[in-house]
C-alpha cells in the first residue's frame, strides 16, 4: 500500500531538512535522528502535526496512544486537534494508577511498556504514535496492550522510519505499509541486515554506509485489526 499523493507532498521534505542526525549518539556508531531540531522550527513541527492531523482527523479515532518518550511529544497536538484523548505509554514503574504492561526484546534483555488500567476501554480506536520506528518492537508492545483491552489499532504514526527494515525484523514484523517517506526512489539498501539501530550498532552488527539519511520522512505504520504482533506493517511504499 503506497501514499503517492501524500509522497509528493512538499511539507515532508521540509521536516527532513529539520532532523539532526548525530553521528556516535549516544555511543559511537550510532547515527542518532534527534527530532528535537525539528521542534525548534515551528513550521516544520506544524507541518508535521498537521500531516498526521489530516490522515487522522476523519478515521473516528478515539484515543491517541504515545510512547515514551519522545511519542508524547507528537502525540497531545495529535490527540488535541482530532478530539481524541491522550493516554500514555510509559517505561517502567512511571505510572501512579494500577497498571498492565508488555514487554519486549532488546539486544539485552527486555524493556517494558505501562499503561493505566481504565484509560483505554474496549471499543475505543486507537493511534499509537511515537517518533521513530527502529525494529518495531516498542510498537509491537503498545500494539498489544491496547489489544489487550479490547481497543483497535487502527494505525501506527511515526515520523522517521530508520531504513532496511522492511524485511523481517527482530520481532517478526512482516512487510506491508503505507508511507510517505519514499524521498529517493530507487534507493536501495547496501545490505539485508537492519539499519543504524543503537542496539544492533552496539553488538557490531551494523554498518554505519549503511544509513542513508535520505530515507527520512513521515511514515505510517498500520497494524491488521485481530491480527498478531507479526502483522504490523513495515515496508516501504514502491
Ligand atoms: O522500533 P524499536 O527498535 O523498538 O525502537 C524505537 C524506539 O526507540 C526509541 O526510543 P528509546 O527506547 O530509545 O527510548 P526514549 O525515547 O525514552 O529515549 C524511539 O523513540 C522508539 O520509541
Ligand atoms: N538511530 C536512532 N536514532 C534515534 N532514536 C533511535 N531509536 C533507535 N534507534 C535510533
Amino acid at each position: 500500500m503506497s501514499g503517492n499523493k501524500q509522497e509528493e507532498d512538499p511539507r515532508i521534505n521540509g521536516i527532513k531538512t529539520k532532523i539532526r542526525v548525530v553521528p556516535d549518539f549516544p555511543k559511537k556508531g550510532i547515527m542518532f535522528q534527534d527530532i528535537t531540531t525539528v521542534l525548534l522550527d515551528p513550521k516544520a513541527f506544524k507541518d508535521t502535526i498537521d500531516l498526521f492531523v489530516e490522515r487522522y482527523r476523519d478515521k473516528n479515532i478515539s484515543v491517541v496512544a504515545g510512547i515514551e518518550a519522545r511519542g508524547f511529544l507528537f502525540g497531545p497536538p495529535i490527540a488535541l486537534a482530532i478530539g481524541a484523548k491522550f493516554v500514555p505509554l510509559r517505561k517502567p514503574k512511571k505510572l501512579p494508577g494500577e497498571t498492565i504492561f508488555e514487554e519486549y526484546e532488546l539486544e539485552y534483555g527486555n524493556d517494558r511498556l505501562e499503561m493505566h488500567v481504565g484509560a483505554v476501554e474496549a471499543g475505543d480506536r486507537a493511534l499509537v504514535v511515537d517518533d521513530l520506528i527502529a525494529t518495531g518492537g516498542t510498537l509491537c508492545a503498545a500494539i498489544n496492550l491496547l489489544e489487550r483491552v479490547g481497543a483497535e489499532v487502527v494505525e501506527c504514526a511515526c515520523v522517521i522510519e530508520l531504513p532496511e527494515l522492511k524485511n523481517v525484523t527482530r520481532s517478526n514484523l512482516t512487510s506491508f505499509s503505507f508511507t510517505l517517506n519514499e524521498l529517493t526512489p530507487g534507493f536501495q539498501t547496501h545490505s539485508s541486515r537492519l539499519g543504524p539501530d543503537q542496539r544492533y550498532l552496539e553488538t557490531g552488527e551494523c554498518l554505519r554506509e549503511n544509513f542513508h539519511p535520505d530515507n527520512i520522512g513521515v511514515v505510517y505504520t498500520e497494524s491488521r485489526h485481530g491480527g498478531s504482533k507479526a502483522n504490523i506493517l513495515l515496508a516501504r511504499g514502491a
